[in-house]
């Protein structure tokens, strides 16, 4: 992955009508009628960087999908963009790129096709253009003829991220994204979604990696028996101490 700045282009932001993008008041996940970890309580505003850290089964995903509207809540409120969130909704499509590291290729589909397949089902502008810089940026070019399956399992990752970065959004949200990702494409991504932020979109993921949260957070929610809001500083010492 090549650190640039030119593939923001054709990717502005819808507009929202308000300032919050994502609020949730003690709003507590899990399974049937059982909560995976203490509720939440947070707001995501464009331009902000939420990271979600915790232990291994802390909740983290679990929270991500109730967010989108994939999971129902158990207790409390959350809102996406003023309303319930609806990921069949077409508003929400609109403006929430997500990669949740689900990895769902076509299998007769070149790498490059892929791009411009998400490309045009999202009316991105100059298509071909964006395209081209999302592989450039990925380190993509020289694959841009390979389907799926001849991809390694880094390289499935960078198609999925950079596919959630090829069409409009205001609300990128990642479940690790740092995962199976080389050293110098993990800061490379890091620094990216420093640029997404300053473009004044809002990004909610999940995390594991201290450097990571330390680059591209701006707040951090520390999930688990104690569900808080911490300083990014805190977040990553906890990270780092494994007082999490
Ligand atoms: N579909 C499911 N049905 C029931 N329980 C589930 C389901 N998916 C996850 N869980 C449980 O919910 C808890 C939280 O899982 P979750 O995937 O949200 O954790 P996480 O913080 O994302 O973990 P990791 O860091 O390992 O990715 C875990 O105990 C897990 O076993």
């Amino acid at each position: 992955m090549k650190s640039k700045g030119t593939a923001m282009a054709g990717t502005a932001a819808p507009t929202t009508n308000g300032p919050t993008l994502l609020t949730a008041r003690d709003l507590s996940v899990g399974y049937g009628d059982h909560a995976v970890c203490a509720p939440a309580t947070f707001t995501l505003r464009p331009g902000c960087a939420l990271a979600l850290v915790g232990v291994n089964g802390a909740g983290k995903s679990t929270l991500l999908r109730t967010c989108l509207g994939l999971l129902p809540p158990i207790d409390g409120e959350v809102t996406l963009l003023g309303r319930v969130p609806d990921p069949r909704s077409g508003r929400q499509r609109r403006a929430v790129a997500r990669d949740l590291g689900e990895e769902s290729f076509f299998p007769t589909l070149t790498v490059a096709e892929h791009l411009a397949l998400v490309c045009y089902g999202h009316s991105t502008p100059a298509p071909e253009r964006t395209a081209a810089e999302l592989l450039e940026e990925f380190n993509l070019t020289g694959l841009a003829n390979v389907l799926p399956d001849e991809l390694s399992s880094g390289q499935r990752r960078r198609l999925a991220l950079a596919a959630a970065l090829a069409r409009p959004r205001c609300l990128l949200v990642l479940d690790e994204p740092e995962q199976r990702l080389d050293h110098v494409t993990r800061r490379t991504l890091a620094r990216r979604l420093v640029a997404e932020r300053e473009a004044g979109i809002g990004i909610l993921l999940a995390c594991h990696d201290a450097e990571f949260v330390s680059t591209a957070a701006t707040d951090v929610l520390l999930v688990g028996a104690n569900t808080r809001l911490l300083s990014v500083t805190d977040g990553v010492r906890a990270i780092t101490e494994g007082t999490l």
